[in-house]
């Protein structure tokens, strides 16, 4: 594989995610075991990007880390303008307001309809009264095409049904940065495509960058760029390391 230049430039304001040489390890002493080994990658503002990679070669810790749910041990790591290595608890905090996750699972509260778990998303953003709110949850409900499953419980949702409720739960929170985790991976192709194809097209109107892990291949042709990850490290679409 070729090595390829690494820049260094300080283009921090114009991209959404900055990472240079960045490294992380799991256990101590003799079980001590690096996962990510000098990670080197930019997301711009509004750009879709795909990872790919096989099992276990550190997709999701990438993911965790970029979404501050991880402290950064090693390297630059820059987040919508926070450098979260050396950030404290409330910085990362504070930045996780600016970031929607969607999960493989879905990951929505069972005990609370398509409308409550969207309106979780709305409730991050401060100074809204509950109806304004309410109304938001609505609207992005109706933008994935909802709005008549309002009181649904996700039990009598559909697969793609449920991942539309965690598209407009993520979307509602306006972030700046989407991260999502094998978001179509319980989800039949032709449903899976329909996913993703609104995620791009509602995540480009709101100029949020999407960072996607995803083995599926039939949503290859609606990325902005495609990476891939071996053995902890990145590269390009052309084997070129990045
Ligand atoms: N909390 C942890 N403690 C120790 N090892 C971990 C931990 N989380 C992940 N690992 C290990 O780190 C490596 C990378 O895991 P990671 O989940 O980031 O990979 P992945 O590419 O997302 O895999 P998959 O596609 O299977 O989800 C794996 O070998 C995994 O077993």
């Amino acid at each position: 594989m070729v090595k390829a230049n690494k820049s260094k430039n300080n283009v921090k304001n114009l991209k959404t995610v900055s990472i240079n040489n960045l490294s992380h390890f799991y256990g101590k002493n003799e079980n001590k075991k690096q996962v990510l080994n000098d990670v080197y990658l930019n997301i711009d503002k509004g750009e879709l990007v795909l990872l790919k990679g096989p099992s276990g070669c550190g997709k999701t810790t990438l993911l965790t880390l970029i979404g501050a749910l991880r402290t950064c041990q090693s390297g630059d790591l820059t987040v919508l303008n926070n450098q979260l290595n050396g950030a404290s608890r409330k910085t990362r905090q504070i930045l996780r307001r600016s970031i929607g996750m969607i999960f493989q699972g879905h990951n929505l509260l069972r005990c609370l309809t398509a409308e409550q778990n969207v309106q979780m998303g709305a409730d991050l953003i401060k100074g809204l009264t509950y109806l304004q709110r309410r109304e938001i949850a609505r609207n992005w409900l109706s933008a994935v095409g909802l709005e008549e499953h309002h009181k649904k419980l996700p039990n009598d949702l559909s697969g793609g049904q449920k991942q539309r409720v965690a598209i407009a739960r993520a979307l509602s929170a306006n972030p700046k940065l989407l991260l999502a985790d094998e978001p179509t991976s319980a989800l039949d192709s032709v449903t899976g495509r329909e996913i993703v194809t609104l995620l791009r097209k509602l995540a480009k109107e709101q100029n949020c960058s999407v960072l996607m892990v995803t083995h599926d291949p039939r949503i290859s042709d609606m990325a902005d760029r495609i990476l891939n990850m071996e053995d902890g490290k990145i590269y390009s679409a052309h084997s070129e390391l990045i």
